[in-house]
C-alpha cells in the first residue's frame, strides 16, 4: 500500500514590482519573487484526481498581486509574508498549513549630486534578501503560530589581507601550505530566525507584533560586513561565529542564526618560469579565482540559555 506522506502546492517564482507614491514626492519600490504553497485536506486531488479541494495556484498568483496592490505591508516581506500566509489558512476552512518565501531583489536610489534620487533606483548587487514564513493553523483557525525566517543570499565579498589559515590537520592527505596572509573571498548566504512568540496569531496583529524586520535586516547586513571587513581572520570558521555572536548581541529578537559561507578560493599564479616570484604572501599580486571546487563552512549559533548575563 502507497502512504500520501506529504502534500502541498502552490505558485512559486511569482514576480511583482510594487511602487508607492510618497506624500513628499519620493516613491518606494520593492521587486519580488514570491513562493506561496498550500498544506491542508487536499489529499484527494492526488490520491482520487478529485480537485474539489484545490484552490487553483493562478488563484494564490492572483493573492500575491491584490495582496501587493492592499496589504499595508507591502513593502515589508517579512510582513507580506505574514499577511499572506495567515490569510491563506484562515480564509480556506480545509487549509491548515501555509509557506511564502519572498525573494527581495536589490534596489536602491541613485545617488545624484550627492543625495538619493527621488524616483531613479539601480540595481547595484545580487545580493537578494530573503525571508521565509511559515503559518501553523492545525490546532484551529484561532490558534495560527508562525514561523519567520530571513536573511540574506549572493552577497559577494573578499579582502585582499587579514586572512591566515595555519596550524590545521598535518597527515599524509595533506599538501596544502599554511598562509599567513591570503585572500579571503565568500558569497554570504545567512539566514536568522525570528520567533514569533503569539500563539493566536491574526492578520490585524501583524502591525503590533513590536519587531522591526527591516532594522534586523539592517543590521545583519552590516554587522557581515564589518566583521567580514575588520576581523583579522584565522579562519572562515572564526569569522563566521564572530557574525553570529554580534547579531545574536544586538538583535533580541533573533532567535538563532545560520551562516553557509563558501570560501571562494584565489590561487596566486606561480611564473618561476619567467623568473617572477608571485607565490609568497608578500610576492603575490596576480590570482587565479577558482569557480569550484570551494570551501563550505556552514554554522547555526543560537542564544545561550544557560549563559549568565
Ligand atoms: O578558512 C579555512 N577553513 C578551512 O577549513 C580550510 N580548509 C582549507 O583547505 N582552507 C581553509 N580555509
Amino acid at each position: 500500500m502507497a502512504l500520501l506522506k506529504l502534500a502541498k502546492y502552490g505558485k512559486d517564482k511569482v514576480r511583482v514590482f510594487r511602487m508607492v507614491r510618497n506624500a513628499d514626492g519620493t516613491h518606494d519600490v520593492a521587486e519580488w519573487i514570491v513562493c506561496a504553497l498550500v498544506e491542508g485536506e487536499i489529499e484527494k486531488a492526488w490520491t482520487e484526481s478529485d480537485n474539489s479541494n484545490i484552490v487553483a495556484t493562478d488563484s494564490i498568483k492572483n493573492m500575491v498581486y491584490l495582496f501587493s496592490k492592499q496589504s499595508p505591508h507591502c513593502l515589508s516581506p517579512e510582513k507580506f509574508a505574514l499577511d499572506l500566509a495567515l490569510h491563506l489558512v484562515s480564509h480556506y476552512a480545509h487549509l491548515h498549513k501555509s509557506h511564502v518565501d519572498i525573494t527581495q531583489l536589490k534596489w536602491s536610489r541613485i545617488p545624484v549630486a550627492g543625495k538619493p534620487h527621488k524616483h531613479s533606483f539601480v540595481r547595484n548587487g545580487d545580493e537578494k534578501r530573503l525571508t521565509s514564513v511559515s503559518v501553523d493553523g492545525t490546532a484551529g483557525k484561532d490558534k495560527m503560530t508562525a514561523t519567520v525566517t530571513s536573511g540574506i543570499k549572493d552577497l559577494l565579498v573578499l579582502k585582499t589581507t587579514e586572512s591566515s589559515f595555519e596550524n590545521y590537520v598535518f597527515d599524509k592527505f595533506t599538501t596544502l601550505k599554511p598562509v599567513d596572509d591570503r585572500i579571503f573571498s565568500t558569497a554570504v548566504d545567512c539566514s536568522y530566525t525570528i520567533p514569533i512568540s503569539s500563539s493566536s496569531l491574526t492578520r490585524s496583529a501583524i502591525a503590533n507584533l513590536g519587531i522591526d524586520f527591516e532594522a534586523i535586516y539592517r543590521s545583519v547586513e552590516k554587522t557581515t560586513l564589518e566583521i567580514f571587513a575588520t576581523h583579522n581572520s584565522a579562519s572562515v570558521q572564526a569569522t563566521l561565529y564572530q557574525m553570529c555572536e554580534k547579531i545574536l548581541k544586538d538583535n533580541k529578537h533573533v532567535g538563532e542564526v545560520t551562516y553557509k559561507l563558501p570560501n571562494k578560493h584565489y590561487f596566486a599564479v606561480d611564473m618561476a618560469y619567467y623568473g617572477l616570484k608571485n607565490t609568497a604572501p608578500k610576492d603575490a599580486e596576480v590570482f587565479m579565482p577558482v569557480d569550484a571546487p570551494s570551501g563550505l563552512i556552514i554554522a547555526t549559533v543560537a542564544r545561550d540559555a544557560s549563559a549568565k548575563l
